[in-house]
């Protein structure tokens, strides 16, 4: 059963629509580099996926099939049939998730740090952990496999932010995601994406390491891989700017989705459940 999710849509009304799906313990806070970069350009809309931020988070488990429903119906509330759409780490699943199951509502693809493909046992682990002691005691360990020890030393501010991110999901929202990604059966789906795909992973990504990027991006038809020299699992922030161009140019040649780019100022609506 689908839920509404909390977005934020910002950018001129008649832009291309890019719908941003981010990673598991994220709020669309994660995004906040790519929305300052892209928002002039695109009607871009972040959310946060059920069981974070300020979605609801119904009792679990949950599937890729439950967080791909919730982005149909993201779409339709904004009124559009199609978009294009960013998703990193469970984002990038359930963007392929959709591109396989719903392939007549996605324009284009960007996959970053992502996988197809994870040891369902850690999974499990991790959901029975969240539960038995909450999301604060695999909080420390997520936000390190974001950030390079590197960019983390000189970003001691930036790290609390994240880790204060991560401990105030859902713990019922946390181990229902980590649940789907349990029970993903993403291979099989790949190569009905028909989407143009944009496949980014960070060269140091501890997570989601680069090899699983070349794995989707030789199975799904019409994929382009770019490996990030640096990045760890949040590589969307560590490199933005490296990022944002990746994605500019990716979704920027396509034409429009759901509209064509205007000359109508930026502006922010936000909705909540
Ligand atoms: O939290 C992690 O370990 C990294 C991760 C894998 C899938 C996801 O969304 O985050």
């Amino acid at each position: 059963m689908s839920v509404d999710v909390h977005h934020v849509v910002q950018g001129p009304p008649d832009a291309p629509l890019l719908v941003l799906s981010g990673s598991l313990g994220s709020t669309m806070e994660m995004w906040r580099p790519q929305i300052e970069a892209l928002g002039g350009r695109f009607r871009v809309v972040g959310y946060d996926t059920r069981g974070h931020g300020r979605s609801p988070a119904p009792p679990g488990p949950y599937s890729l099939a439950d967080l791909g429903g919730d982005v149909l119906r993201l779409l339709d509330r904004l009124g559009a049939e199609r978009a294009h759409f960013a998703g990193l780490s469970l984002g990038g699943m359930t963007g392929m998730w959709l591109a396989a199951n719903a392939p007549e509502r996605v324009d284009r693809l960007a996959l970053l740090c992502t996988s197809a493909e994870l040891e369902a046992e850690g999974w499990r682990q991790r959901a029975a952990t969240v539960r038995d002691r909450g999301v604060g005691a695999v909080a420390d360990g997520v936000v390190q496999r974001w950030l390079t020890p590197g960019y983390a030393e000189q970003h001691p501010q930036l790290v609390e932010r994240m880790r204060a991110m991560v401990a105030g999901t859902s713990d019922e929202g946390y181990a229902g995601c980590c649940t789907a990604i349990e029970r993903m059966d993403l291979p099989p789906a790949l190569p009905r994406i028909a989407a143009p795909t944009l496949v980014v992973a960070g060269s140091e990504d501890p997570a989601t390491p680069p090899g699983h990027a070349q794995r989707i991006a030789a199975a799904v038809p019409d994929a382009r891989l770019h490996v990030l020299d640096g990045g760890a699992h949040l590589a969307s922030w560590e490199c933005a700017e490296e990022v944002d161009a990746l994605l500019l140019d990716h979704f920027g040649a396509a034409g429009p989705a759901g509209g064509g780019p205007g000359d109508a100022p930026r502006t922010a609506t936000e909705n909540s459940t």
